[in-house]
């Protein structure tokens, strides 16, 4: 077994969990609120700038031209594809795209990009893919799963999200394991015991990111405005 059919065995019980949430049913049924879509798509927007910023510091410790050429063409892609999952759930939640953007992260948010941040900062480059690989893995894993279970025609609200990220990304995917399973190869146990705990840990984020959407998290108490 490979390092990263590893992780996915030990993850299962978090994917699962992933397929059954509520926010993922309500892709599937067309069910969410305008109010949960909104959320979602605020906190994504934040999230997505982050996760650009991760690869730009995994350029920085990339030692190839072919890391650092993979690692741009991820950024592209988040620049110039990722939005149509965002653009479908502002025209279903009846809001335009920019009205979105800008906004103050919540707790689950900044938590996993938190996270993410710390890898990049502290982390080899193996660690750094491992923390980033749970984003495209479970996106992928849902969007198979939820055309092959709803078989959305044009008429769904989420049409355009299902097929997103259920026709594509499985090649991308599979590029990121097998740098993962090669860095894993040459690293020490103690590397591959922190990769295993960064996957672990933004996979149960990405569990509670979908959970804040769904249930429009805030901080708990109201920050004040500053008095100038
Ligand atoms: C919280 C959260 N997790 C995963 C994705 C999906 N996603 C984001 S970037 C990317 C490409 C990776 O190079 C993919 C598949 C998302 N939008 N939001």
């Amino acid at each position: 077994m490979s390092f990263t059919q590893e992780l996915r065995r030990q993850s299962d019980g978090i994917f699962q969990a992933i397929f059954d949430h509520p926010f993922v049913r309500g892709i599937a049924a067309g069910t969410l609120s305008r109010e949960q879509l909104i959320h979602y798509v605020k906190q994504d927007f934040e999230y997505l700038n982050a996760y650009m910023r991760i690869y730009g510091i995994a350029i920085s410790k990339s030692t190839s031209r072919n890391e650092i050429a993979t690692f741009n063409e991820q950024i592209s892609f988040i620049l110039n594809s990722e939005i149509h999952p965002h653009q479908n759930f502002c025209a279903a939640a009846g809001v335009t795209y920019e009205e979105l953007q800008g906004y103050p992260l919540a707790p689950s948010a900044h938590h996993y990009i938190r996270h993410m941040l710390t890898v990049a900062h502290e982390g080899s480059l193996g660690e750094i893919m491992a923390v980033l690989l749970p984003c495209p893995w479970t996106y992928l894993e849902i969007g198979c799963k939820l055309l092959d279970e709803v078989k959305p025609d044009e008429s769904h609200p989420f049409y355009d999200w299902i097929y997103f990220y259920g026709n594509r990304g499985e090649e991308a995917t599979a590029k990121f394991c097998n740098g993962v399973d090669l860095w894993a190869e040459s690293a020490t146990a103690a590397e591959r015991e922190r990769m295993t705990e960064h996957f672990m840990l933004s996979c149960q984020l990405e569990y509670m990111f979908w959970d804040m959407a769904y249930k429009q998290e805030e901080w708990p108490v109201q920050m004040q405005a500053a008095v100038l």
